[in-house]
């Protein structure tokens, strides 16, 4: 097999670049250029720091075809440089069509990731779990989310468990259907916000075998924590610290990023 997500990642440092684009936030009279060289010289910036780099889908296809345009390039783009990719899709639908969005993301771009949402069930996840396998990918399911509103259903009780608990359990068993070649690691990950610091030490136990993608460094408040197989996730804080484009500024929040998730 040619590229492969889990074993890049686990030997990569903990830290993933979230690409949330805003054309607004950029100079001059063609911001989306701007956006683009943007984006491509912060990834090669900070590439030997990082783990990966998320693409989150919505700001893409909020801009029409030139976003999916725009996304195909920087997706290349990040494979030229030897960074692992992310769809951050979240994606989830019957079997059939879970076949399909499977093969525009995992099987189109081999060696990548996708994030799934588990809410229809096993059935629905499967053709991700197998796309995955085919093509060296992983596929994180969303299990507690960053959000406050994560509790409105997450948290509800299911049986004496929160049901983000039930869900882990069932993730649990599909890591250990989808073994990774990257021991003890699974194609099957989980996402678990940052900020929810108890639920974190609790799903790590419950998920020994999971890469855990976690969003909500900076903006959101999560505080970091090193930890095995723990993949940080900073968008706007990264992408755009101090709420605009500047390279050395992100250099440098990076650095301090990469400092405390060492330990
Ligand atoms: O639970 C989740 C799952 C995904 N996200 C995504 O991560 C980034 C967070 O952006 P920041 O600017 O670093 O807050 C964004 O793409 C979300 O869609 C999440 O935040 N929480």
């Amino acid at each position: 097999m040619g590229l492969d997500f889990v074993s890049e990642v686990a030997a990569r440092p903990p830290l993933v670049l979230g690409v949330d684009p805003r054309p607004a936030w950029h100079p001059g009279p063609e911001p989306l250029e701007h956006l683009e060289r943007y984006a491509l010289e912060l990834m090669e910036t900070l590439a030997d720091g990082l783990a990966a780099v998320k693409f989150q889908y919505a700001f893409f296809e909020a801009l029409g075809g030139a976003g999916w345009a725009l996304l195909e390039r920087l997706v290349a783009a990040a494979r030229v440089l030897g960074l692992p990719v992310i769809h951050d899709a979240k994606r989830g639908d019957i079997g059939s069509t879970a076949e399909a969005y499977a093969r525009a993301t995992l099987a189109r771009w081999p060696g990548s990731a996708l994030t799934v949402n588990p809410y229809l069930g096993g059935d629905a996840l499967e053709p991700f779990f197998e796309a995955a396998a085919a093509s060296g990918g992983a596929v994180f399911v969303l299990v507690k989310t960053s959000n406050p509103g994560s509790a409105d259903f997450q948290d509800l009780d299911a049986g004496g468990r929160p049901l983000y608990l039930r869900v882990a359990e069932r993730v649990a068993a599909w890591a250990e259907a989808w073994p990774a070649e990257a021991e003890p690691w699974s194609r099957v990950g989980a996402v678990v916000g940052g900020t929810h610091p108890e639920a974190l030490e609790l799903l790590r136990a419950a998920l020994p075998r999971s890469l855990f993608l976690v969003p909500g460094l900076g903006a959101q408040g999560a505080e970091p924590r090193p930890g095995a197989g723990l993949l940080w996730s900073a968008s706007r804080s990264l992408f755009y610290p101090g709420g605009r484009p500047d390279l050395a500024a992100a250099r440098r929040q990076a650095e301090a990023y990469r400092r405390a998730l060492a330990g």
